[in-house]
């Protein structure tokens, strides 16, 4: 199993230190095959030590250049740092980025080697349309991505289900990863409100191969909890 911390703008350096020292401590317990990764903020991105992957949750398709305010390949470098996130649905609403913008970054981030965690995920609305219209738009966000790529791991987040405290029902998330997994054959992890309480649930439906949680991964005890229990 993959468990994965999306920090979001969350922590601070100081504070992703402490949390990090403490992880690395409880991770002597890990059952061996399980995989820990964490996507701190930018600021917070430094070469830690432990049995689990930093990675960036984002960064400028560019080794370096005039991209004011954006980090490239050269600020990962230094770190050591060669996993990231691209396609969170924030990233794709907030900050506007469309699918060609992520395919390009997708693109040249594969080209640089970096392990990729590919988030796709469908709007409410699209949810009640059923099925059928989920299927279309989640295999619409594969639209120029190399699926093919050894470092690929896919992240399926219903945006519905970020930060509201709803999951997805164990219904939805099965249907859905079969779906995905007969057009995918890279690890799939399912994100959207996954805690303590439903983690066990999560993990044991056929076709999960893992989670990517935001709020409840930010308390270092609640996190190790999901990955130990
Ligand atoms: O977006 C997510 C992880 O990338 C999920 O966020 P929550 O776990 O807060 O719902």
């Amino acid at each position: 199993m993959i468990f994965a911390a999306n920090f979001k703008t969350n922590h601070t350096r100081a504070s992703t230190r402490t949390y990090l020292k403490v992880l690395s401590e409880k991770l002597s317990a890990k059952r061996t095959g399980d995989r820990v990764m964490v996507f701190p903020p930018a600021t917070a991105l430094d070469s830690y030590k432990g049995s689990f992957t930093i990675g960036a949750q984002n960064a400028y398709p560019a080794q370096n250049g005039a991209f004011t305010g954006e980090i490239g390949v050269e600020q990962l470098e230094e770190f050591g740092i060669k996993s990231i996130l691209i396609g969170h649905s924030e990233r794709r609403e907030y900050m506007k980025e469309d699918q060609e913008t992520v395919a390009a970054k997708y693109s040249f981030f594969m080209e640089q080697g970096f392990e990729i965690v590919y988030c796709i995920g469908e709007p409410l609305e699209v949810r009640e349309a059923g099925e059928k219209a989920v299927a279309d738009y989640l295999l619409a966000q594969f639209e120029g991505i190399d699926t093919a790529y050894e470092k690929l791991i896919v992240a399926y987040e219903p945006v519905w289900a970020i930060g509201t405290g709803r999951s997805a029902t164990v219904e939805e998330i099965s249907s859905t990863h079969a779906v995905l997994k007969q057009h995918v054959k890279r690890p799939l992890l399912y994100g959207g409100s996954v805690k303590p309480a439903n983690i066990r649930e999560i993990i044991s439906i056929d076709g999960v191969d893992g989670v990517l949680v935001g709020s409840a991964s930010l308390d270092v005890e609640s996190f190790s909890e999901m990955i130990l229990s």
